[in-house]
């Protein structure tokens, strides 16, 4: 078990801890705030309910967490050290020179500063060679940006371990070449926030106006293009050539109050605390959390469909879990007498209702998912679909018998009730670790893609049906299988 030591479980370290956690290491806080272990039990719940779910492979078991009162001792042994402790340089550096003098030599000590420099964080230290800058982005637990800032003090070989181990829990490293005060990322939000405040101050807008401004345009574009490939699109057929032509002179006109920053008077920081609370005072800022997790995750997963951007990201963390892990073909599963595992997650945020609990399509989808992995494991696989065999969904029956609820881990277990020529029975059960949620059957015919007609499978399939038929003998008729809605009486 890897294990890393998080200094200072404010809102960044108590997201660090949890990312950690949730993806198998083992996590070691020290933070002389007496509400640390509070607050950081709340940030995990957050993250327990969110983060799981956004895989659709089950993550590792979940790492052990512990509190520690002694810096030296909450970093011994440690492959990664995170410090998140306040945005001062002097904290800082007094905080490296109090762990370097305990902690392992090799391993990673990472700042979560947003904008101080790598070499300032260097300065004076035992060991320069091992800080680094690993920017995150609230929240840390769900966020993929890490901006990676080394020095030439770093080794190379130093910054691609730093650069593996982040893979290794989800984030997408960004390895930022060159220093620079708010490495990139704060940069642009230093600029949107100056502007922000003037707009403010100036009376032109207030604070739920400027939101509205970005959240119901050029928020959700951001999202998934970034800035340079949206305005190419934005330049219509000639591209960014054609963009900059356009709106070019105009950085010149006045756009902008960039270069000044308004003054934050009492009366300024009272009228944007005012304009704040008027805004989104009713929530509290635990509900606020859970709000932004529950948006995340929703479009998180929709660029996961898409394979695009931070979903591309979530793809690759799924693809490196399941590595090794899972099973590609029957012939690799020792014991096929009982029904065969085909889904094991965790159920995401966008799966449920308003009812708080799991809603009924996702329990379609999720034995969908179970059906498609039972084809693949009997060699109806992404290669035999492309050259034109495949099955086709005839009926389906699905039980709810229990409730589950984000973040749960669920388990499919397959039956074969029929595998023979073209058709397919399979029942499947779900499970909360030995609670029995649902249980779904399906008919399924084998078909050609090119006539769209039923007809018989590979001999390599009907075999692998008459492997798990045979193994499968013994098992009773699942109860509920064949069953229908009763008429009334
Ligand atoms: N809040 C944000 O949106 C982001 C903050 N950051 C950076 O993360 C760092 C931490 O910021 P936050 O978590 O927002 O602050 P925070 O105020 O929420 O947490 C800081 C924590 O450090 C603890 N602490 C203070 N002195 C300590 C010491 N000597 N040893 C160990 N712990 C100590 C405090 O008790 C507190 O729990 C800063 O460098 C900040 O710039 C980075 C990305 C985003
Ligand atoms: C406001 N901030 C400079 C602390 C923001 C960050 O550093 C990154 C983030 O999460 O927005």
């Amino acid at each position: 078990m890897t294990t890393a030591a998080i200094i200072g479980g404010g809102v960044i370290g108590g997201g660090w801890a949890a990312r950690f956690l949730l993806n198998g290491w083992d996590v070691r806080v020290f933070d002389p705030d007496p509400e640390a272990e509070r607050k950081i039990g709340e940030v995990l719940d957050n993250a327990r309910r969110s983060l799981p779910g956004l895989s659709d492979v089950p993550l590792p078991p979940e790492g052990k967490l512990s509190f520690h009162t002694d810096m030296a001792e909450a970093v011994q042994g440690a492959a990664w050290i995170q410090e998140s402790v306040p945005e001062r340089l002097d904290l800082k550096l007094k905080v490296y020179k109090g762990l370097q003098e305990a902690c392992d030599p090799g391993a990673v000590i990472g700042s979560s500063t947003s904008g101080f420099k790598p070499s300032e964080l260097q300065e004076g230290a035992l060991r320069p060679e091992q800080i680094v800058v690993t920017h995150p982005f609230n929240p840390v637990y769900l966020l993929p940006l890490i901006e990676l800032v080394p020095t030439d003090k770093n080794s190379p070989e130093m910054v691609e371990r730093a650069k593996e181990m982040l893979s290794s829990v989800g984030f997408f490293p960004l390895h930022v070449k060159k220093e620079i005060d708010a490495h990139i990322a704060d940069r642009f939000l230093e600029a949107v926030w100056r502007e922000a405040l003037w707009l403010v101050k100036d009376g032109i807008a207030t604070t739920e106006e400027i939101d509205e401004a970005i959240r119901m345009g050029f928020g959700i574009r951001w999202a998934q293009m970034g800035l340079f490939e949206t305005y190419r699109v934005a330049g219509g057929e000639a591209g960014m050539r054609h963009f900059m032509a356009q709106f070019g002179p105009a950085l010149k006109w006045p756009w902008t109050k960039l270069m000044d920053v308004p003054e934050f008077t009492d009366e300024l920081v009272d009228m944007i605390a005012d304009q704040s609370d008027a805004q989104s005072g009713r929530y509290s800022i635990r509900e606020l959390e859970r709000i932004r997790d529950n948006n995340l995750v929703g479009m998180m997963r929709a660029l996961k469909h898409q394979d695009w951007g931070a979903g591309a990201v979530l793809n690759q963390h799924d693809k490196r879990i399941k590595a090794g892990a899972m099973p590609s073909h029957i012939d690799e599963i020792e014991d096929l007498s009982q029904p065969i595992l085909t889904l094991s997650r965790a159920v995401p945020l966008d799966w449920t209702d308003y009812n708080g609990h799991m809603t009924e399509s996702k329990y379609l989808e999720a034995f969908a998912n179970s059906t498609d992995r039972f084809m693949e494991l009997i060699g109806c696989d992404a290669d035999y679909i492309a050259n034109g065999g495949s099955y086709f969904t005839a009926e389906t029956h699905i039980r709810h018998l229990d409730e589950t609820h984000a973040g749960a881990r669920i388990e499919v277990r397959t039956q074969m009730l029929l595998g023979q020529g073209k058709k397919l029975h399979l029942f499947h059960s779900m499970y909360e670790g030995d609670k029995l949620l649902a249980t779904g059957e399906s008919f399924l015919l084998h078909v050609s893609l090119e006539t769209r007609r039923p007809c018989a499978p590979s001999a390599e399939i009907e075999a692998a049906m008459a492997k798990i038929a045979q193994a499968q003998a013994k098992l009773p008729y699942p109860e509920g299988a064949g069953s229908s809605i009763r008429k009334p009486a």
